[in-house]
């Protein structure tokens, strides 16, 4: 183990207290070899909801540090999204494509259950819904299973849903109308989300600059949608257009790339897009507007916490709808508090949590 493992293992509780998480359990099992820590930031507002991740993290910290990240994110995101859940994460450490099985599955089922519905999990990066169909012979708090297992499926179809709403929204605050006839969009990454919501903005007339560092996926772009201009990856930045859409990978606007954007909007699918809370305060300055990530992409959260209702795709594409509505609301704190959007996204959450907890204490039955 190397010292900054050491360190990170001694100050676990300090992380804990900087943001406020509730609980980390470490989950280890012999027979399997499953190594996975399940981070559960607040349950303020319901039990915890988040996914799993299963990545090969060079070191122990970096998973750690991983799950006390996205468990926080997901407070936020469940908030926003008026779920009435809080946010928790697991990782799994190890390499998705080479040491998954049904028993690894299994293994982690079997301590997912000992939670007793204080968290529920599914897909995230590395892991698909047929994992969590060997998980979920363990236990009953398993969401994102396939159709035909009686789950809610793929959620990559209501995420661009949810993420073209989120871009209508934006056109409005931007332009003053939410038709995107015309305007010209730079979409990143055409991968499950990418490409919906190409397809999408490609029926509503924008014009459309798209890349992916996948060809294949290029090319079937490109394909079904031939008015469509394909440029390089490292190309996609500069490209003159209103909005800037990044649907691959997180930390995407940093100092590299803001100053490179042309756009006059950004707004994706991408987890984790500032690659720095400055950066936020960095568009802003650049005139830029950016539609806080967890809001634009929350519709798969949306479809799996409406899963545990017993699923209606209407009723969770109805909710995801409402991404609109809520990030006009946060467009509007921004200019009223004189703040970056980001930060007016996060007060909103905050104030939300507070109120809901103390009305949830008010009524509590002892
Ligand atoms: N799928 C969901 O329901 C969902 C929900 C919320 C957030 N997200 C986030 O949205 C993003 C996209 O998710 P997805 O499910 O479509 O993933 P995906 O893996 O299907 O697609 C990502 C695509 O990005 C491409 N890519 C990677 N690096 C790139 C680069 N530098 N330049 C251009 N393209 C690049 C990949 O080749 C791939 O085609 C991710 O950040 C994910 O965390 C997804």
């Amino acid at each position: 183990m190397s010292k900054a493992d050491k360190d990170a293992i001694l100050n676990i509780f300090e992380e804990m207290e900087k943001y406020g998480h509730e609980q980390v359990i470490f989950n280890y099992d012999k027979a399997t070899g499953l190594k996975a820590i399940v981070a559960i930031h607040d349950t303020t507002l319901g039990p915890a909801l988040g996914g799993c991740r299963m990545w090969d993290y060079q070191t122990e910290q970096e998973a750690l540090n991983d799950a006390l990240r996205l468990s926080r994110g997901m407070t936020y995101k469940c908030a926003v999204a008026g779920v009435t859940h809080g946010g928790g994460k697991t990782v799994i450490l190890g390499d998705h494509r080479t040491q998954k099985s049904d028993e690894l599955f299994q293994a982690l089922g079997t301590f997912i259950e000992t939670l007793k519905g204080r968290y529920y999990t599914g897909t995230d990066v590395g892991t698909v819904g047929m994992d969590f169909v060997s998980a979920a012979k363990q236990s009953k708090y398993f969401v994102g299973l396939p159709e035909e297992y009686a789950g809610s499926g793929n959620s990559a179809i209501i995420t661009a849903y949810g993420v073209w709403r989120a871009i209508k929204a934006t056109a409005k605050e931007a332009f003053g109308t939410d038709r995107l006839e015309g305007l010209t969009i730079a979409v990143q990454g055409l991968g499950k989300v990418g490409y919906d919501l190409v397809r999408r903005l490609h029926e509503e007339g924008a014009k459309l600059f798209v890349t992916d560092v996948f060809e294949e996926s290029v090319i079937r772009v490109k394909k079904e949608f031939p008015e469509v201009t394909v440029v390089k990856p490292d190309e996609i930045f500069s490209v003159e257009c209103d909005i800037f859409s990044p649907n691959a990978l997180g930390a995407c606007l940093n100092d590299e790339t803001i100053p490179q954007l042309k756009a006059k909007a950004v707004c994706g699918a991408a987890n984790n897009q500032l690659a720095e809370p400055r950066h936020g305060d960095l568009l802003q300055a650049k005139g830029i507007l950016y539609a806080p990530d967890y809001i634009a992409n929350a519709g798969g959260l949306i479809q799996v916490a409406d899963e545990l209702k017993g699923y209606n795709k209407e009723r969770a594409f109805k909710n995801a709808s409402l991404i609109y509505d809520i990030l006009l609301q946060v467009y509007a704190t921004s200019k009223k508090e004189h703040i970056p959007t980001y930060k007016a996204a996060d007060v909103m959450v905050e104030r939300r949590i507070e109120t809901i907890g103390r009305l949830n204490r008010k009524f509590r039955v002892k």
